[in-house]
């Protein structure tokens, strides 16, 4: 691989605006057959989504993936959900014991719409093997694998039935992982993106290192049919994380799911905890992110989000934000 580039690298050319207000240009998405307002979903994790945020999401029309941290809930979970008349979104390990709750769902005639495997290094037999056990109990459940950091992990995965892959090993905001082993997409997401992208051929969910809501419009250039954020969800008043204050300031926690304090031991930790700013409701931010990617849209000469995949586009070396400070 060469001429790696992440985010902060590249600039999006505008092409010529054929709407005559933002406001006509449509951000929706289709994943698994069902049609969601934004291509975005809040990361898998505890101090990001839970079962009150889910409900949220799904009956406002977003994407949601619920996590595994509470594993005895999910089957009431997935019944309380459909209910309501709303997907049930959930994901799963690849522990024996996953295996057990996979058939008991299926047992019971529990269906969830989506199921995501949440693995830090989803190239493996441990996923394939999950995808094939999830395909052959549940084969209506669409299946989102990961996470992986390579063309052949994408093939494969996708060849064992997976219904889309999820991109990104080590970018994230509390991610560890690129310091403790050495290994993954950290400082080169975006071009990892990228070249999974163009071996896929179903859809992408670009996870990790979004910082700014252009990056949403950078990860769709560059081949996602959706990203997964975790910091940029991590300071709302409704996010799970305990509120902190701190010399009249208040803060959000936000800790990674491989982090000690997640695990509730010191082994294999590669993630980290850390404090973010309180920056009021999920709500106001899930508007302004439809906001700024209505104008990403507009921007590229279009008024639909592919309009985006085709855009040209510049690699500024590390200079776009000319010292400003987002993050
Ligand atoms: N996207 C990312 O960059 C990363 C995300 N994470 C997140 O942290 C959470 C925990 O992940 P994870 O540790 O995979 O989940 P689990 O702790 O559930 O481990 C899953 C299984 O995979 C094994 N395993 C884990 N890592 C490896 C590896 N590198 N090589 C071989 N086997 C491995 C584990 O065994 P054993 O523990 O004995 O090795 C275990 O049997 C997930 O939510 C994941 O998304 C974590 C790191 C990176
Ligand atoms: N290496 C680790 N990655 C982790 C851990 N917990 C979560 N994650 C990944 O980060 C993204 C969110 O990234 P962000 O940049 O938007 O904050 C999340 O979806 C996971 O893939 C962890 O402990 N270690």
């Amino acid at each position: 691989m060469d001429n790696v580039f992440d985010y902060e690298d590249i600039q999006l050319i505008p092409a010529k605006c054929i709407v005559n207000s933002r406001s006509e240009c449509d951000t929706t998405i289709k994943l698994g057959g069902h049609s969601f307002k934004l291509p975005v979903v809040p990361a898998n994790m505890q101090t990001i989504i839970d079962e009150k945020i889910a409900k949220y999401l799904a009956e406002n029309g977003y994407f949601y993936i619920m996590h595994r941290f509470e594993p005895e809930t999910r089957a009431t979970f997935i019944q309380d959900m459909q209910s309501k008349g709303f997907i049930a979104s959930i994901s799963v390990g690849v522990k024996e014991e996953e295996y057990d709750f996979i058939v008991n769902l299926a047992e019971q005639n529990l269906v969830p719409e989506f199921i995501t495997i949440d693995i830090a290094h989803g190239h493996s037999n441990a996923v394939i093997d999950m995808i094939k056990h999830i395909k052959r109990h549940l084969p209506k459940s669409f299946v989102i694998a990961g996470n992986v950091g390579t063309p052949e992990a994408v093939r494969e995965l996708e060849n064992a039935g997976a219904d889309a892959t999820k991109v990104g090993i080590g970018p994230g905001k509390v991610c560890i992982t690129k310091i403790k082993t050495g290994f993954g997409t950290g400082g080169w997401q975006l071009a990892a993106l990228r070249w999974c992208a163009k071996a896929a051929s179903k859809p992408i969910i670009a996870d990790g290192g979004i910082r700014t809501h252009g990056d949403i419009a950078k990860s769709i250039r560059f081949g996602a049919s959706m990203v997964m954020i975790g910091s940029l969800f991590a300071g709302h008043e409704e996010s799970p994380g305990e509120t902190i204050e701190m010399n009249g300031k208040l803060f959000k926690e936000y800790f990674g799911s491989a982090s000690e304090f997640q695990k509730g031991e010191k082994k294999n930790v590669e993630g980290k905890k850390m404090l973010v700013d309180h920056k009021g409701s999920l709500q106001d931010t899930l508007k302004e992110m439809e906001q700024d990617l209505q104008s990403s849209i507009s921007y590229a000469g279009g008024n639909k989000l592919e309009s985006i995949r085709n855009v040209d586009y510049v690699v500024v070396k590390n200079s776009i934000f000319n010292g400003d400070k987002v993050y």
